[in-house]
């Protein structure tokens, strides 16, 4: 399989301050990889640098010809301004922008579209619903069906599991299973390491820089675990980014 993406040394951070440190590697069109990694390790940075809301402090992320509209990004739910007041519908909408723009019109053939991503989660009658009354499983099962609707070759799950009950997993982890089934690229933020041995072929352990890539099987060793923690544990987040890494302040 040709690479969908390849990261090309690529170091991101806030404020000059690297969070994610020069990575490099491929991922294949079609992959189902997991990232995983301790708490601050670097998922949700390097999610946000795959869906471009942050620029790269050095390096780059070569994205293999696609369009950011191509890629399909599912923050953390903590992420969502859940107090923004917009329904259930009209958010599921959003995922359409793609194919009518932000001011296109919505007619029969898109309300269909939604009404069928919003059966295909299990939120028939949600409708109107403003996205504040839901609850975290709904409001997961709301933002897969947006996902449904991007129709997008990469998809970029952060912590899509996070918090929700067991037949809301396993209903979401199908969906997973079927965009990965129709060939397109998937990644996701995890915890349960049980889940990630189980569906997910292919595994990144970060630790602010990569510890392991490859096959689940090899990368999700007790030593390999170890080592993560201890370089989450040792990590400066005041560090300045490496001298290299920084434009040349010369005129
Ligand atoms: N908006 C931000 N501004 C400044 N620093 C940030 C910001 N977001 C994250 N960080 C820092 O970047 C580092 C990596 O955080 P990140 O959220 O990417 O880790 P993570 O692996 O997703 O963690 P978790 O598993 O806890 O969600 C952390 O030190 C975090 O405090």
């Amino acid at each position: 399989m040709p690479a969908q993406l390849k990261f090309k040394n690529v170091t991101l951070g806030y404020d000059r301050h690297p969070a994610v440190h020069h990575l490099n590697g491929e991922v294949a069109a079609g992959a189902l990889v997991a990232v995983i990694g301790p708490n601050g390790a670097g998922k949700s940075t390097l999610f946000r640098g795959l869906a471009g809301i942050l620029k790269p402090l050095s390096g780059s992320i070569d994205l293999g010809g696609l369009d950011i509209r191509d890629i399909a990004y599912l923050p953390q739910s903590v992420d969502i301004d859940r107090s923004f007041p917009i329904s259930v519908f009209d958010l599921v909408g959003t995922g359409l922008w793609r194919s009518t723009g932000f001011f296109g019109g919505m007619g029969k053939a898109e309300r269909d579209k939604i009404t069928q991503a919003l059966a295909a989660v299990g939120l028939n009658g949600f409708e109107n619903r403003s996205i504040g009354t839901l609850s975290g499983g709904q409001m997961q099962r709301m933002l897969f069906a947006r996902v449904l609707l991007q129709d997008a070759r990469l998809i970029v799950l952060d912590e899509p599991f996070n918090a929700i009950d067991t037949k809301t997993s396993a209903d979401l982890l199908a969906l997973v299973k079927r965009w990965h089934g129709e060939g397109r690229t998937v990644l996701a933020a995890l915890h349960d390491m049980e889940l990630v041995r189980d569906q997910f072929p292919e595994t990144l352990l970060l630790a602010r820089g990569p510890v392991a890539w490859g096959a689940t099987a090899e990368v999700l060793t007790a030593e390999n675990l170890m080592v993560a923690l201890r370089m989450c544990e040792a990590f400066d987040d005041s560090a300045a980014a490496c001298a290299d890494d920084m434009p040349s302040q010369a005129a």
